[in-house]
């Protein structure tokens, strides 16, 4: 059965950021996952997951000016120094709450661009190696084109090159459902194939990214099949419930912890 993570980001946005550690609790989440920690301090973040006997499945790292635009700085020439400085106070962040993965945003560059692919390898590669003394994954994911446009990794087949080229146990793929589906599709046999270098998975429906209880994938066969792989990782439920949280839970209730 998987291990679903509640995505603090999208779901639960009724409560403040560190009460919907309770909520998600409550509604029976055994984990949660957000895009990122960095305006609660850690210790009360680390505090919410003891008392709600919850794991922290992922985060990202720092993305940049996100207010200003920015998706990422892993892919921009010049912002390697901050990179740098970022994963160290990512991993402030990963001792507190006990993560053991996090996921490397890589900006908004284009793909062709040589400069950029470079910039980005330099840093996937400084930023995993980093992550590995400490025993943690460093995530990259592949994000379509129409929720970021300009996204640099807009695309499987090169986040899998980048993961075989540069060769590090720790680097790894964050598989989100949604955005496979919408860039390519072919969801199942894509699972398959690069289940050996998956280190996280995402869903929500497509088009729509709500619950994962209807639009165009058939969720209840890939939640078998993720099962039949023998993945053993957390999937996040990334989506924007249609209306409250808690009402649009249905499709959570046979997973649910009593
Ligand atoms: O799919 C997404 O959008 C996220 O997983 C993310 O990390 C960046 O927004
Ligand atoms: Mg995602």
């Amino acid at each position: 059965m998987p291990v679903f993570a509640a995505n603090l980001s999208m779901m639960f946005n009724e409560w403040s950021f560190l009460d919907r550690f309770d909520a998600a609790a409550a509604a029976g989440f055994t984990a949660v996952e957000y895009l990122f920690p960095y305006e609660a301090p850690p210790e009360a973040i680390a505090e919410r997951l003891a008392r709600n006997g919850l794991q922290q499945a992922l985060f990202n790292l720092p993305p940049g000016d996100w207010d200003a635009g920015e998706r990422g700085i892993a892919a921009l020439a010049g912002r390697f120094d901050q990179m740098k400085a970022d994963v160290e106070r990512a991993l402030e962040y990963a001792e507190a709450t006990g993560a053991k993965r996090l996921h490397l945003m890589a900006g908004l560059a284009d793909p062709a661009d040589a400069a950029a692919t470079t910039a980005y390898r330099r840093s996937a590669n400084y930023a995993a190696e980093r992550l590995a003394d400490k025993g943690l994954d460093l995530l990259i994911e592949p994000i379509n084109g129409r929720n970021m446009p300009g996204y640099f990794l807009n695309d499987f087949g090169t986040a899998e090159r980048v993961i075989s080229d540069l060769g590090l146990a720790n680097l790894k793929l964050q598989f989100d459902i949604y955005h496979r589906q919408i860039i390519h599709g072919d969801v199942t046999m894509a699972l398959r194939r690069l289940m050996p270098i998956t280190g996280h998975i995402q869903i929500a429906s497509v088009p729509s990214r709500h619950e994962p209880d209807g639009g165009e994938l058939n969720y209840p066969y890939l939640f078998e099949e993720i099962d039949r792989l023998g993945y053993s990782g957390f999937v996040g439920c990334e989506y924007t419930p249609r209306g409250s949280t808690r009402d649009g839970l249905g499709w959570f209730k046979p997973f649910a912890r009593n």
